[in-house]
């Protein structure tokens, strides 16, 4: 039995919390207010984020981050990648010794490009608190997992022993864990998903069929590896969990809060109003800003998430951003794939 503190009582970080109870951990769930953290406490229910789920009754729900970390082995951040870095500022204050750091958030930080696990390292960088740092990362709707729903997931790491610690943390007969050494791929696999998520939820909201997002899912996830090659992931990595595996289940699921996000947009709604009506986290916006700009950087061709650009940052209507995308230039479908992975082995 490990003390693990969850930091971020959303609906995955109470999700996680419940899986890590169900292990018989110790688990302290941190969230910013007093009412809901009551509610987890004594209610044994998180009722905005999982509505009709029971907790465990062992899940401690607190304000203090003090009293959440003490004598924490590990601390799983979960928060949206917007606040990560202030998250870990407030952690270093209250730290006393080190913990190893999981994080299940999925993004890319606008203007500097870095992935979560490149954040947190630069906050922990001038402290002795950080033991390892491990990303959980998959298709993984909190709603299911609180089912206890079979669920496959992968705990990434430079770190593989790591890793496997993590594995043997959450692993149960619901939750099954899986390690892959491929940091970079995991991260962008799990980042990038969120975007085809909107731009398929979007074709559903202009009203197109199964062909349409058969197309963006493959030329999503061709696009979602061309950009993760060039930043030195693994290519194999995009066809599994994190990857391909994460794909399915954003752009096919009603759970998707990325998906739902774009068909209100496809419908004609404006991106504040959208936000406004999730009132939940919809990491793809900012991901496909920070993406934007680092496929501009690399010179990488990413024409689906160009085009989602567009309609979130430049008021392109949606249907002509697909106008556009359909009217491109002639291509080959597997050779630009092949092309960069000859470009590497060259290099
Ligand atoms: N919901 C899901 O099924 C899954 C979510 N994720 C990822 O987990 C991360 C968190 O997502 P969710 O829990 O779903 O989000 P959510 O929208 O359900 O909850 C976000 C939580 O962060 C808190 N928060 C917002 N601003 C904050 C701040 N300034 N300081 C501290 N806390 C703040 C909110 O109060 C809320 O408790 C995201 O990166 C998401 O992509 C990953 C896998 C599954
Ligand atoms: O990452 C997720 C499932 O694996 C959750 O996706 P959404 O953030 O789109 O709900």
């Amino acid at each position: 039995m490990a003390k693990v503190a969850v930091i971020g009582a959303g609906s995955w970080g109470t999700a996680l919390a419940l899986v890590l109870a169900d292990n018989e951990h110790e688990v302290k769930l941190w969230g910013r207010r007093q009412e809901q953290m009551d509610e987890v406490t004594h209610k044994h229910t998180n009722h905005k984020y999982l509505p009709n789920i029971t907790l465990p009754p062992s899940i401690e729900g607190t304000v203090d981050l003090k009293k959440a970390i003490t004598g924490a082995e590990f601390i799983v951040l979960v928060t949206p990648t917007k606040v990560i870095r202030e998250m870990v500022q407030q952690l270093i204050k209250v730290m006393e010794k080190e913990a190893v750091i999981i994080h299940a958030s999925k993004g890319i930080e606008p203007g500097t490009h870095k992935r979560v696990s490149e954040m947190i390292s630069e906050e922990f960088e001038q402290t002795n608190f950080m033991k390892d740092l491990i990303v959980l990362s998959g298709p993984s709707h909190a709603e299911e997992v609180a089912l206890r729903q079979p669920t496959t997931v992968t705990a990434s790491s430079l770190n593989i022993n790591a890793a496997e610690q993590v594995q043997d943390l959450f692993m149960n007969h619901h939750f099954r864990v899986y390690t892959n050494a491929d940091l970079i791929g995991v991260e962008i696999g799990g980042s990038l998903k969120n975007i085809i998520g909107l731009v398929c939820g979007l074709t559903n909201g202009l009203g197109y069929g199964d062909n349409t997002k058969a197309a963006i899912m493959t030329r999503g996830l061709a696009e979602m590896a061309r950009l993760g090659i060039k930043l030195g992931a693994n290519p194999m990595t995009f066809s599994g969990l994190s990857g391909l595996g994460d794909l399915i289940v954003t752009c096919t699921s009603v759970h998707s809060r990325n998906w739902r996000a774009g068909q209100m947009i496809g419908q004609g709604l404006v991106l504040d109003e959208v936000l406004d009506k999730m009132g939940m986290v919809v990491e793809g916006v900012r991901t496909t800003k920070a993406t934007h700009e680092l496929a501009t950087k690399l010179n990488v061709e990413m024409p689906i998430t160009n085009a989602l650009y567009k309609v979130l940052f430049e008021q392109v209507n949606p249907k002509e951003a697909a106008e556009l995308l359909m009217g491109r230039l002639k291509k080959h479908e597997v050779e630009e794939v092949s092309n960069y992975l000859l470009t590497e082995i060259d290099q």
